[in-house]
């Protein structure tokens, strides 16, 4: 099943729970606007070569639209829906004042050289400019994109419409990011993992984890989790995977990935074939990297008592089902990796106020939410007797559905 087919189907078994309105439902799945951009850029040797690039802002009812913008070869018109639709239904889990979007360029980011990536950067801000600003439309980094891309993105923007550094977020801390936010999504995974062990007598200390997925997301939860004594015993990316059941060594992991650029041929632990790392022994796994990497021929396999979907849309639908009647608990994308908007939008409050917030400030703020998404969360799997999942989502949906019903519609 494709992302958006996937998500509209989580949708729309939330919008039966809540027993909402046939129209209003149609309201809140449609898209308040779908942008498809050309973007051509000159590569270093003169030639030319043309990417698509879309922004989807999918709903605005709480606040202005947010979302991160990816560069994959794999992006495509429907997964930038699904991607903009979770943003939403994640900002209302999580409670804060903003829709969602989404957007991307269908391009292979380690094909182009930094150059080439901010020439494309720059032509696609050109494109969508207008259509983004700081009460609209608020992009950050997400797959294939860092804090390098947003300090594009705010430049090219302020040509048009003078220095505005919350436009973006996730940006260098020298133009106004903010401390923490690098990590912030990890760190979200860490408290959300810790916030669902407590639930069931556990703690991280102890636990072992398989992680697949070791760029930004993947990299600090492995970190975070590692220095609260989870024992991380299995790693993959696009390079390779490994394995070592005694725990692997993430510092020296993190230093031989940035030298080498992944993690194959780590000398402190064994090789494994990466279309395994879900079968690996674990107590949970965190998928990190692409949406639907949990199918129904790898479910069957997971060993693992706890999901914590670090990446969004992570598990297929019909993995899903299998993985239930398995008994395995499964902490939902749109909660559990809501750390990094969660802090993006205190790197937007700090810009707006104009006062810098101290790193413990962040990370103890982002506890308390993370803490609170789980209570809230869970109070509504209880209301109406669902799975974490569906609690999630009728959470969300609830939160816009309600703000959406207040400010109704031109008459
Ligand atoms: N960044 C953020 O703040 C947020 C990100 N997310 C989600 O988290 C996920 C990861 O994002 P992020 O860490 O930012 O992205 P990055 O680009 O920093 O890292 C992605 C990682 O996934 C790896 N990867 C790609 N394809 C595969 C594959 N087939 N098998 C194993 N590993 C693979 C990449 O390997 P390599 O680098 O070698 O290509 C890299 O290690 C995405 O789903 C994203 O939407 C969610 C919320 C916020
Ligand atoms: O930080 C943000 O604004 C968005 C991050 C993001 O794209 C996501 O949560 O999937």
């Amino acid at each position: 099943m494709n992302a958006l087919a996937a998500t509209n189907r989580n949708f729309k078994l939330a919008s039966r729970i809540l027993g909402l309105d046939a129209k209003l439902e149609k309201s809140l799945l449609i898209p308040f606007r779908e942008i498809k951009v050309e973007c051509t850029i000159p590569k270093d040797d003169g030639t030319l070569v043309s990417y698509v690039g879309f922004r989807v802002q999918h709903d605005n009812s709480r606040g202005p639209m947010k979302g991160g913008v990816r560069y994959h070869p794999e992006v495509d018109p429907d997964e930038v829906n699904a991607l903009a639709q979770l943003m939403t239904w994640k900002t209302a889990v999580a409670n804060i004042p903003y829709g969602g979007a989404k957007g991307g360029i269908g391009c292979d980011p380690s094909d182009l050289s930094p150059s080439e990536l901010e020439r494309l950067t720059r032509v696609f801000t050109q494109r969508i400019h207008d259509l983004i600003g700081i009460h609209t439309d608020v992009p950050a980094p997400d797959m294939g994109t860092n804090a390098q891309t947003m300090a594009w993105i705010l430049d090219e923007y302020s040509k048009f419409h003078g220095h505005s550094p919350a436009v973006v977020t996730g940006k260098p801390i020298d133009l106004g990011g903010s401390l923490g936010r690098d990590a912030a999504t990890g760190r979200g995974v860490l408290f959300a993992t810790e916030a669902l062990l407590k639930e069931y007598g556990k703690s991280i200390s102890g636990q072992r984890f398989v992680i697949q997925g070791f760029g930004n997301v993947g990299s600090w939860a492995s970190q975070l989790i590692s220095d609260m004594g989870g024992k991380i015993v299995a790693v993959s990316d696009i390079t390779g995977a490994i394995r070592n059941k005694d725990g692997i060594d993430i510092p020296s992991l993190l230093r031989h990935a940035q030298e080498t650029r992944g993690v194959k041929g780590f000398s402190g632990a064994d090789a494994i074939d990466p279309s395994s790392i879900f079968a690996e022994d674990c107590d949970v796994l965190i998928p990190a990297a692409l949406g639907g990497a949990i199918n129904r021929d790898n479910a069957v396999d997971i060993k693992a008592k706890f999901i914590v979907e670090a990446a969004n849309h992570p598990t297929d639908p019909e993995a899903d089902e299998i993985l239930k009647k398995k008994g395995v608990v499964i902490l939902p994308d749109i909660y559990a990796n809501s750390g990094g908007v969660t802090v993006s939008y205190f790197e937007w409050v700090q810009n707006i106020q104009g006062f810098m917030w101290d790193e413990n400030r962040v990370n103890s703020e982002l506890k308390t939410y993370m803490t609170r998404g789980l209570k809230d969360v869970k109070e509504m799997c209880q209301t109406h007797n669902c799975d974490l999942r569906m609690g999630a989502f009728t959470l969300g949906l609830n939160r816009v559905a309600r703000a959406t019903l207040l400010r109704g519609w031109e008459a």
